[in-house]
């Protein structure tokens, strides 16, 4: 049974869903994205696609509130975590932090500190109180798709592992505070291509347990990972804006806007 079959098959998750709706961002005066509508649905996995600069990162980071930490950063719209906009009043920002994780284009582990720490290094900011750390790293750490290769040195430190090894490790990091969403912004980029898929690997075995949207520049994975795909199109000086959003085959293979087809299929961007 293939993985994307075993993900489609396991009972859906109700929990963890993301809805964006009319979201617009700027940079200073430059408008970058225009009222984007998306629903990223729980348990499942969302690819972003699109040519350089059409705002998928931007997209992403507004996600998690990471849009903000930028000086001359607005944007407007909702997004909403199982209902509730996590842009509302008294909405704690480490707390949205948690329930969304970030899995970036370069692994960032902390690269003198070891993996069992590297692990558990969210939790002190979070303010979580962990029983058993042990079992959390190895459980977070296998659910990682990395247990295997470090149970004998988890002392050692995280920038002694080759990088596709850290990205796990960063996604190992990322899980240890429970989050129910997790976003990816290019995270094989940096990888050779059996990292690639090692890391495409744990995608698939996540994706019951945590909403997962995923940016990438390559289509063969969106196609590979995601349940559902959405085209990012700036024509021209104006801003981003999804063309066309839904089921990933659909995308592919039954496009309704020419630029979908012209884009997926590699003559432009
Ligand atoms: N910190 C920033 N300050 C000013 N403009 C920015 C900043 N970050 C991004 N932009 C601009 O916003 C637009 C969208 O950028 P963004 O990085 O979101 O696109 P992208 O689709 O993710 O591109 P890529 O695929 O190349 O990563 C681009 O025109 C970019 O130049």
């Amino acid at each position: 049974m293939s993985e994307k079959t075993l993900t489609l098959e396991t009972p859906h998750r109700t929990a963890g869903g993301l809805v964006a709706t009319g979201v617009s961002a700027w940079f200073g005066e430059r408008k970058v994205l225009d009222r984007v509508d998306l629903v990223m649905e729980p348990g499942r996995v969302t690819a972003l696609i699109g040519p350089s600069g059409c705002g998928k990162s931007t997209f992403l980071r507004i996600l998690n509130r990471m849009h903000e930490m930028i000086p001359t950063a607005s944007l407007a719209g909702e997004v909403a975590l199982d209902g509730e906009d996590i842009y509302g009043p008294g909405r704690r920002l480490t707390e949205v932090r948690r329930r969304i994780g970030m899995v970036f284009q370069k692994p960032n582990p902390f690269p003198t500190m070891s993996i069992y720490d590297n692990v558990t290094s969210g939790l002190k900011l979070s303010g979580m109180r962990v029983p058993d750390k042990d079992a959390l790293v190895e459980q977070c750490l296998r659910r990682a798709g990395l247990w295997n290769e470090v149970n004998k040195r988890l002392k050692a430190p995280g920038g002694a592992l080759s990088g596709g090894q850290q990205q796990r490790l960063c996604i190992a990091r990322s899980l240890a505070v429970s989050p129910e969403v997790l976003l990816m912004d290019e995270p094989c980029s940096a990888l050779d291509p059996t990292s690639t898929r090692r890391i495409e690997e744990t995608i698939g075995e996540l994706a019951a347990e945590v909403t997962i949207v995923i940016v990438t520049h390559n289509m063969q994975q969106a196609q590979r990972v995601s349940d559902t795909c959405a085209f990012f199109l700036a024509e021209q000086d104006t801003p981003g804006h999804i063309v066309e959003a839904g089921p990933t085959t659909d995308v592919f293979e039954r496009p309704a806007d020419p630029r979908t087809a012209d884009y997926v299929n590699g003559r432009f961007g």
